[in-house]
């Protein structure tokens, strides 16, 4: 999902006090983030290692102590939108996420900026294959979300133009192709800081026919679509 890209259908009973949870959840997440990498690069001694790890699950525990069976879903948030905080790329509340943060314009143009460390290695000193695309998903995906139709994607053909280099800020982009009814092609790249394309995408996103009675009558036309006629929830733009 973009960056709270939807309005929440239903009030948060009390914002501040659930925008102090998510303070504290995001801080945990990007504390995880930090721990993911150590463990992949550090050199520490094996007795080290082992003691760690026996820290780590005794936190873990801790955590357990309460916690919900299923997976997040999307989420009211504390600013009165809708998000998927355990999303893989862009939640907040997931460590192997990025995280992504996708802003876009209400035609839906979508950037990103994307810099990953060691812990998405392929290739040596690369991003592997598979993030590339998951990336490119998540980024050329919020692009018809944007416009209206938030879709599951059908396919996404992934081109690999030169390695896309770990440590290394790229700019990831999303727009609109051409909408066809409840499908939307879209496109989108990664370019590395000399402009360069890296990887280019390719997709079809489709609305699924159970979440269609949810959203407006669709529209055959890209350049007819008006988001805040056609989405439920309008898409923000900020
Ligand atoms: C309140 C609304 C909520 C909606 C959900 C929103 C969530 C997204 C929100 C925000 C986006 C943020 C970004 C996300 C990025 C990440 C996205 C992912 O990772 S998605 C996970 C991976 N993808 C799947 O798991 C899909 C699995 N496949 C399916 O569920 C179905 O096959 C689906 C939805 C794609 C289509 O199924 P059908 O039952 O709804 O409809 P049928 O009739 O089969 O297809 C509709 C039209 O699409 C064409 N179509 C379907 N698949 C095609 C394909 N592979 N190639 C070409 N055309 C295809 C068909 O030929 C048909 O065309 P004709 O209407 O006859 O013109």
């Amino acid at each position: 999902m973009t960056d709270g890209a939807f309005a929440s259908p239903a009030a948060v009973e009390d914002p501040d006090a659930l925008a102090v949870t998510e303070q504290a959840q995001g801080d945990l997440a990007e504390s995880l983030r930090e721990l993911v990498d150590a463990c992949v690069r550090t050199r520490v001694d094996d007795g080290t290692l082992m003691a760690v790890a026996q820290e780590v699950r005794t936190l873990t525990q801790r955590l357990l102590a309460r916690a919900q069976s299923d997976p997040l879903g999307i989420e009211a948030t504390s600013d009165g939108r809708l998000r998927d905080h355990g999303n893989p790329m862009v939640g907040m509340r997931n460590p192997i996420a990025p995280p992504l943060a996708v802003t876009g314009d209400a035609d839906g143009t979508m950037s990103a900026s994307l810099c990953l460390g060691a812990a998405y290695e392929g290739p040596p000193g690369c991003v592997h294959g598979g993030m590339v695309a998951a990336v490119l998903d998540q980024v050329v995906g919020s692009a018809p979300a944007m416009i209206g139709r938030p879709g599951l994607t059908a396919y996404l053909n992934t081109s690999y133009r030169r390695p896309t280099v770990l440590g290394t800020e790229h700019v990831v982009r999303g727009w609109i192709e051409e909408v066809d009814g409840w499908k939307v092609r879209a496109r989108g790249d990664i370019r590395d800081p000399q402009g360069r394309v890296t990887a280019e995408a390719d997709a079809l996103f489709v609305v699924p026919r159970w979440a269609r009675e949810h959203l407006g009558t669709p529209t055959g036309d890209a350049a007819g679509i008006d988001p805040a006629d056609t989405a439920t929830q309008g898409p923000a733009t900020s």
